[in-house]
């Protein structure tokens, strides 16, 4: 069963005094367990649209979207924010890390909403997961103190923390030098794998692009796919093709 698919996704705004503006025409994407797909896009292709998708943020206009087969489109939205919020996680370009709080606090943060022995043992799981990505040392430093890198890294404890199924990383380099970008990416590779997590990464960068198993390209809202390789998980399709995984 696919992690999360779209089928025949649209997205339309509606924008005073002017036409409905089709930002998604006729996705299809799906994703599965463990896999690494990437999607490159010019600015304004639709890339954070589509991830907002993924996320369970936003909904389709039309077409479907399920996690686990279930349809997102059906779900309440307490529902939903549930699915979300134990399935999902993000990574962005800007860490998005609370300023005033420790990184400890900052990854404690999503447990918060965990129930059970997973609340109870929050401060241990974030101390943990920042052990994990090398910031076993750092726990009581507050995000000015660190470097970008360091920031990144953080925000990523705080993205897997909750052990999500899928993680949707949002130009998760961009902030940062080349090195340390790849740094970075391998760190979520090596997690990712750990947890035989799925990881959809939207990026600029050809050489991050590289890292994934099947490769989409959107362009002014419609997705294709570019190429596909041997690799974690078969069947992302796109636009009637289908990624053919050896
Ligand atoms: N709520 C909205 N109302 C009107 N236009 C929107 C809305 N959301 C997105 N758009 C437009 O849709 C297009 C796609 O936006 P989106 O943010 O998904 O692109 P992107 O590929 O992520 O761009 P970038 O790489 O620059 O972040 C853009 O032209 C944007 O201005």
């Amino acid at each position: 069963m696919s992690l999360i698919e779209l089928t025949d996704a649209t997205r339309t705004v509606l924008i005073p005094d002017a036409e409905p503006l089709t930002i998604l025409d006729g996705v299809n994407l799906r994703v599965d367990p463990g896999e690494r797909v990437s999607i490159v896009g010019r600015s304004g292709s639709g890339k954070s649209t589509l991830l907002n998708l993924l996320g369970m943020l936003d909904l389709p206009t039309t077409g479907e979207l399920t996690f686990e087969g279930e349809s997102v489109t059906a779900m309440k939205s307490g529902r939903r924010d549930r699915v979300r919020g134990s399935n999902v996680g993000f990574v962005f370009q800007q860490f998005n890390l609370l300023d005033g709080r420790t990184a400890l606090e900052n990854v404690t943060m999503p447990l918060l909403y965990a129930r059970g022995p997973r609340f109870w043992a929050r401060e241990r799981l974030a101390a943990d997961m920042l052990d994990r990505v090398g910031l076993g040392h750092r726990l009581s430093a507050l995000p000015a103190s660190l470097s970008g890198g360091e920031q990144q890294r953080v925000a990523i404890a705080r993205a897997l923390v909750r052990q999500p199924k899928l993680i949707l990383a949002d130009e998760p380099t961009g902030a940062l030098d080349v090195e340390t970008g790849q740094s970075v990416m391998t760190l979520i590779d090596d997690i990712v794998r750990e947890e035989n997590a799925a990881l959809v990464t939207i990026t600029h960068d050809p050489a991050i692009a590289a890292r994934s198993d099947t490769h989409f390209r959107l362009d002014r809202g419609v997705l294709s796919v570019t190429d596909a390789r041997a690799g974690v998980g078969a069947g992302a399709s796109a636009e009637g093709t289908t990624a053919v995984v050896l």
